[in-house]
Order: structure tokens, then C-alpha cells, then sequence
């Protein structure tokens, strides 16, 4: 019984540690089990022998040997080595015991296998018995000894058959032990291999979470990364169904298109069949065509050729006119020379119904000479009853004028007188401004070929000079200021045909009382004191202080004539009118260059004229103002009228001597303001022309004949030779 708990014990510990708990651990309670049983059994057949006596015994009892591989193994593993399991013993016979009881030799039982020679069960019994027989019951006691030897040989053949069961069932048991421990080494190195394996395996595991989290990581970029392709994708699916929309809109036009095409098509092919047959039938006549246009070309290169000789000869005519230009300036001049470079025309006014109210014609008075046919009969017969005895007897050339007086001598007779005077040309009462113009527009020309012209209007007040000169506001009684203006425009611009380009600029003065005064200014009269400058190297002439107006249209000149009349008048008295007591002078400069025709280039040839027109005071006053005389201012006015216009024939009587007779005759231009302003237009280089303006009324026929005889004088005067005031730049 003391032995189990070291069975149960060793089996644990040897065991259970290193193998699994479940099959040694049943194997060793049944074995355990079989072993209660049979020491249940010993202690029924000999209760005083107990087990437990073994057990107190302080011999050790022998223990199983444990297998070399078991004890290897688990000594090489280096865990606590398991009890082995012990061979069942006999329990053994103290000598004491033997001693006292029976004979060694005697009560020894036969030898018997090893096993079963052992045992000390008879020896613990016989040591351990509680009664010590007494020397009178010693035969008894032998036999009882024995019997009990014999008994315990029984039992000791029983124990050693139960010996040798356990024995063999040890031997089981160790092989079982020696399996279970093989199994175990076996599973040991399994479980190392095992544990190897589940470390690699953690490795792999850690590796592979390692692995599993990079993995992760990288699905999580690959997921957000086709996250954000399936954005993109959808993006371009949007698009691309947006492209597939317009698409198939397109191709819904484009299939309307093609309908429509498909239309057209049909009606081009009918149009084309058409067409084809039209184009056979014109290609035929293309063919025609085409030897007509050979033969046209062939023409064409002629006119070319043609056309360029043409041209050639355009070039050379160009040229040959620029030339023949300043031939045809040479010949006018010539013409004009031919003329007299100082001409006189005579130009004798109508009478005006106005005349019949101021020199008091009986008809007038009457009342019935401004109304109707029976008025305009009496107007003629009041003219005949005004005016002076003008005859025209030149009816061819119109230059001649008669003029027949008649006087009462101191006898008392009528004598009667004729005077017939010559001029360049004589205009009758009834010419036209345009018919005056006509004469006077070859002088215009001069001006623009580089000549310095001058052309007066002299006459007694009231005998049309303003009318000649500047003119009414129709354009039929338009002036010659306004018409030379014209002319110069019109012909500076034919000149550009021939090369020549044309400036223009005009001033207006007033000579009053010896004092300049500027028609086209703004300065108050007679206070602003004006100078006359010549340049004796370009024989132009300045005024200081006066305003000079680039003239670009006839029309701006006419604006001038009124701006400068509008002046007069203010400047006007009551009494008297300022344009009849001061002299007009209208200059227009003409600058000329010649630059050429297209392709032509110009010669560069510059020149510079003037046209001079010049409304003279009232030349009547001469007598006139001298004979009242009360008056001091207006004395003073007719003295300088007498003088200016007195100072103008001089000039002119010794421009006439000079040249007839040549020399270095003094010419006194400075007398007076009006031929000092003129000097340079008056000199042998100019062109000067008096228009004697005449009144037709018989009250003025002395200072008509008085004029008439200046005139003369004046139209007999040959001043030089022209000279064209030209240079070569
Ligand atoms: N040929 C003409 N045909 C029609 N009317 C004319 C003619 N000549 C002059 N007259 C008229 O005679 C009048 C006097 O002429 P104008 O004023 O021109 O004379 P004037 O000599 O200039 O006088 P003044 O010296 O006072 O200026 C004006 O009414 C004018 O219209």
C-alpha cells in the first residue's frame, strides 16, 4: 500500500512532464490499480504481514532501472529524471529474526529463480511478530513454523508468479515506457521541430504581418490611387459621354448634312449631266476661243510694244511741254512787252437811275422816269439829257475815244470842241465785268510766270473804280480782284501739269493821308504806324505789322474783300466816304517751284510775282478841294490825294524818260506812300496797267477830259523791258 504513492508519484514526475498527459497516465493508474489488487489479496491471506511493515523497513528498496535510452534521454534533455520504476521485492529476513527462530540452512526454502529467492515477506513477519514463542511450545511451534513455511513458500511462489506477472508486466510497462519515451523523444523532437517550425512560422508570421501591413499600406495607396483613377475614370467618362453627346449631335447634323447632300448631290448630278453637256458644247467653243485669243494675244504683244513706245513718247511730250512752258512764258512776255509793259484802258461807266435824282434831270423830277415801258423810254431820254458826248469810233479794236465839248466863249459863241483819245482798249458803257477781265487776265498770267503786275483804277469818285476792281456780289459783276484771284487758282493748278507747284498769300492796305493802314487787321486806323521794306535782292516788297493770308480758294478772297470793305466803313464819316479819299491796294503774292511731273523730276526752278490791283482815291478832288478850301481837314485830305496821284504820274513821266532816253534817271518813288509801296511793280521789271474809269455824265466832262489827258500821258509812257523775276535754286 506504501508503495503506490511512490508509483503515482514517480509516474508524474517521470511522465507526465515529458509526454502527453492522457495515455501514460492511464496506463499507469491500470497497472497501479492491478497491484492494489493483489496486495488487497496478501493482506487477506496474512493480515499480520502488512505491507506497511515493508514499508517501515529501512532498507531501500531497489528501484526499477530505468532504460539506458530512458535515463539518456531525459539526462540529455537536461530535465529532472523521472523515478525509475522498482522491481517488486520479497521483503528480506534480518538475521536476528533467523537467528532466534529457525536454522538458516534448514528453513531456507529451495533455491528458486532469483526473483523469488529475494523475497523478505517471511523475514518481516517472523521480525516484526509480535509474540516470542516460548521454549515449551517449540515443537509446536515448528510445526506451526513450519506450516507457516510451507505457507509462506505458497505465498512466496504466489508472490513470485505474481513476481513474474509484475515482472512481465513491468517489462510491459518499461517497454511501454521505452515506446512511450521513444514517442516522446519522437514528439519532443516533433514539438522542437514544431516549436522551431512555429518560430519560424511567428517569424514568417511577423514577416508576413510585416508584410501584410506593407501590403495593407500598399492597398490602401493602390485602393486611394484607384480610388482616385475610378475619379478620374469617371471624370473621363463624364467627358467622354459628354463627347459621345456632341458627337452624336454631330453626327445627327452631319447625317442632316449628308441628307441634304445626298439632295444636293442628286440635283448637282441632274445640274452636272446638264453642266457636261453645256461644258462639251463650250469646250468647243473654248477651242474657238482659244485660236481667236492666240491671234488677240499675238495683237496684245503688239499694243504692249505699241503702248510702250506710247508711253516713251508720253515721257518725251512731258518733258517737251515743260520746255515749250518756258518757251510759251517767253513768247506772253514777249506778247505783253509787245503790249507796252504800261497799258492803258479807258472804261466809261452807264448811267445810273441814280445819276437822274443827284444831277437833276428835269425828267426825274417828274416822277415818271422808274416805272414801266413808258418810264424805261424817258429813262433813255433823261441819259441823253445827262450824259457827255462819248463817241466809240473804233468799232474793230476799241481803243479810241471821242469826246465833244461844247463852251460858250466870252463873245458869247458856242465853240465847240472834240477831243479823241487812244488807249489800249476802250470799254463802252455797255461791257460786261468778264469782257474787262478778258484784257486783264493775260497780266494774271504774267504774274504766274514770275512778273510783277500793277493795275490801277484812276478816275474821279463815282466813276466805277470800286465797281472795276472789286466788283458787285453776283458772280456776272464780280471785280477784278476777285476774277485775277480765280484766274491765278485756276491756272497755278493747270501749271501742276507742267511741273509747278503754287503758294498764295494776300494782304490789303489803305493808304490814307500818307498812312498805312491794314484793311485785314485788327488794329485801330491811322494809329498803328506800318513800314514799307523792299529787298533789293528778290525785289520783294514787306510791310511791317500787317496781316498776311495764306490764300488756299477764290471764295477766302472774296470773305477778305468784304472783311476789309465792312473796316472801311466804320472807319467812314458821316460826311465823307473813306474809299473815295483813301487808296486801295489788294496785293496777291504768287510763289511758284517747279517740281515736276510723275516720273519727271522737276527743273527746281522758284518764282515770285505780284498782282498789284489798286482802287485810286478820287482823282476830281485835285481841282476841286482847292477851290473850297475852308475845310482844313478835308484840304488836307485833297492835298494828299493831289500829291500820291501827282507823285504816281511823276513816277511814271521818269520811268518813261528812262526808258526812251536810258541813263540813271532818278526815279521818286518816295514822294509819296502809294509809289513807294508800288516801287517794285512799277519799275522796268513790271507790268503796269491804268484803267481809266470815266464818268458818262455831262457834269463831269472836264475832269473826264482832265483824266482822259493823265491817262494819255500815262499810256504814252514805255516803261523798260520786263524782266522775270526768276532764279535757279
Ligand atoms: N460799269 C458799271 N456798270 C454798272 N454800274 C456801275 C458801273 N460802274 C460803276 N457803277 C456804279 O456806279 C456807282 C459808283 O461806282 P463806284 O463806287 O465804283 O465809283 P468809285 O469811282 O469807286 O467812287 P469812289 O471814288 O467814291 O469810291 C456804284 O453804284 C456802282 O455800282
Amino acid at each position: 500500500m506504501s508503495r503506490l504513492p511512490r508509483l503515482r508519484s514517480s509516474s508524474p514526475a517521470g511522465l507526465a512532464a515529458d509526454s502527453g498527459p492522457s495515455m501514460p497516465t492511464r496506463m499507469t493508474n491500470s497497472s497501479l490499480k492491478r497491484k492494489a489488487a493483489i496486495e488487497e489479496e496478501d493482506e487477506a491471506l496474512d493480515q499480520p504481514r502488512k505491507l506497511p511493515a515493508i514499508g517501515t523497513s529501512n532498507r531501500p528498496t531497489r528501484p526499477l532501472q530505468p532504460s539506458k535510452t530512458a535515463s539518456n534521454l531525459t539526462s540529455s534533455r537536461g530535465a529532472p529524471v523521472p523515478r525509475p520504476l522498482t522491481r517488486p521485492k520479497a521483503p528480506a529476513i534480518t538475521k536476528t529474526t533467523r537467528g532466534t527462530s529457525a536454522p538458516p540452512t534448514s528453513s531456507r526454502p529451495p533455491s528458486r529463480t532469483g526473483t523469488t529467492a529475494r523475497p523478505t515477506a517471511g523475514r518481516v513477519v517472523s521480525g516484526s511478530g509480535p509474540a516470542r514463542p516460548t521454549p515449551g511450545g517449540r515443537a509446536s511451534d515448528d510445526k506451526r513454523f513450519n506450516a507457516l513455511q510451507s505457507q509462506l513458500t505458497s505465498i512466496e511462489e504466489a508472490r513470485a508468479a505474481d513476481a513474474a506477472r509484475l515482472a512481465a508486466d513491468m517489462e510491459a510497462e518499461r517497454n511501454k515506457v521505452a515506446e512511450l519515451q521513444a514517442n516522446h523523444r519522437a514528439l519532443s523532437m516533433e514539438l522542437a521541430a514544431a516549436k522551431s517550425q512555429e518560430l519560424n512560422q511567428r517569424r514568417e508570421l511577423v514577416h508576413a504581418s510585416d508584410e501584410i501591413e506593407n501590403l495593407k499600406k500598399k492597398h490602401n495607396r493602390e485602393v486611394m490611387d484607384l480610388e482616385m483613377d475610378i475619379k478620374k475614370r469617371d471624370r473621363e467618362i463624364r467627358e467622354v459621354n459628354e463627347d459621345l453627346r456632341i458627337c452624336r449631335s454631330d453626327l445627327e447634323r452631319e447625317r442632316d448634312t449628308v441628307t441634304s447632300l445626298k439632295n444636293t448631290i442628286a440635283h448637282q448630278s441632274t445640274a452636272h449631266l446638264t453642266l457636261t453637256t453645256q461644258n462639251n458644247a463650250l469646250e468647243a467653243q473654248n477651242t474657238a476661243l482659244q485660236s481667236q485669243l492666240d491671234i488677240y494675244s499675238r495683237k496684245v504683244s503688239d499694243l504692249t510694244l505699241e503702248l510702250e513706245a506710247a508711253q516713251k513718247q508720253v515721257e518725251d511730250m512731258k518733258k517737251e511741254a515743260m520746255e515749250s512752258e518756258l518757251v510759251r512764258r517767253k513768247l506772253h512776255n514777249m506778247v505783253q512787252e509787245l503790249k507796252g509793259n504800261i497799258r492803258v484802258f479807258c472804261r466809261v461807266r452807264p448811267v445810273l437811275p441814280s445819276d437822274l435824282t443827284t444831277y437833276g434831270s428835269s425828267l426825274s423830277s417828274s416822277g415818271s422816269a422808274n416805272s414801266g415801258s413808258e418810264g424805261s423810254v424817258d429813262f433813255e431820254k433823261a441819259k441823253e439829257e445827262l450824259q457827255a458826248n462819248f463817241v466809240f469810233p473804233d468799232t474793230r479794236d476799241h481803243k479810241e475815244i471821242v469826246v465833244a465839248s461844247s463852251s460858250s466863249s466870252a463873245t458869247g459863241q458856242e465853240r465847240k470842241e472834240v477831243y479823241n483819245f487812244g488807249f489800249d482798249r476802250v470799254f463802252e458803257p455797255e461791257s460786261t465785268q468778264a469782257e474787262v477781265f478778258e484784257e486783264i487776265s493775260q497780266l494774271a498770267q504774267s504774274c504766274i510766270d514770275g512778273y510783277n503786275v500793277c493795275i490801277f483804277a484812276y478816275g474821279q469818285t463815282g466813276s466805277g473804280k470800286s465797281f472795276t476792281m472789286e466788283g458787285g456780289p453776283t458772280e456776272s459783276s464780280s471785280g477784278m480782284i476777285p476774277r485775277a484771284v480765280e484766274q491765278v487758282f485756276r491756272v497755278a493748278d493747270q501749271m501742276k501739269a507742267k511741273g509747278w507747284q503754287y503758294t498764295m498769300e494776300g494782304q490789303f492796305l489803305e493808304i490814307y493821308n500818307e498812312t498805312i493802314n491794314d484793311l485785314l487787321g485788327k488794329a485801330e486806323f491811322d494809329k498803328k504806324k506800318h513800314e514799307i521794306k523792299h529787298d533789293p535782292k528778290t525785289g520783294a516788297t514787306r510791310v511791317t505789322d500787317v496781316e498776311v493770308v495764306r490764300l488756299t480758294s477764290p471764295s477766302q478772297v472774296r470773305n477778305l474783300l468784304s472783311v476789309a470793305q465792312s473796316r472801311r466803313s466804320v472807319a467812314a464819316t458821316l460826311m465823307n466816304e473813306r474809299s473815295s479819299r483813301s487808296h486801295s491796294v489788294f496785293t496777291l503774292r504768287i510763289m511758284g517751284v517747279n517740281v515736276g511731273i510723275d516720273g519727271c523730276v522737276g527743273t527746281g526752278e522758284k518764282c515770285e510775282g505780284s498782282l498789284n490791283l489798286v482802287d485810286l482815291a478820287g482823282s476830281e478832288r485835285l481841282n476841286v478841294s482847292f477851290a473850297n478850301g475852308a475845310d482844313k481837314e478835308r484840304v488836307r485830305e485833297t492835298q494828299n490825294i493831289n500829291r500820291s496821284l501827282s507823285a504816281l504820274g511823276d513816277v511814271i513821266a521818269a520811268l518813261g524818260e528812262k526808258g526812251e532816253k536810258g541813263g540813271d534817271k532818278h526815279i521818286p518813288y518816295r514822294n509819296s506812300k502809294l509809289t513807294y509801296l508800288l516801287q517794285n511793280s512799277l519799275s522796268g521789271n513790271s507790268k503796269t496797267l491804268m484803267v481809266l474809269n470815266l464818268s458818262p455824265l455831262a457834269a463831269h466832262l472836264q475832269e473826264s477830259i482832265t483824266s482822259l489827258r493823265f491817262a494819255t500821258k500815262v499810256n504814252n509812257t514805255t516803261i523798260g523791258t520786263a524782266k522775270k523775276q526768276s532764279r535757279i535754286s
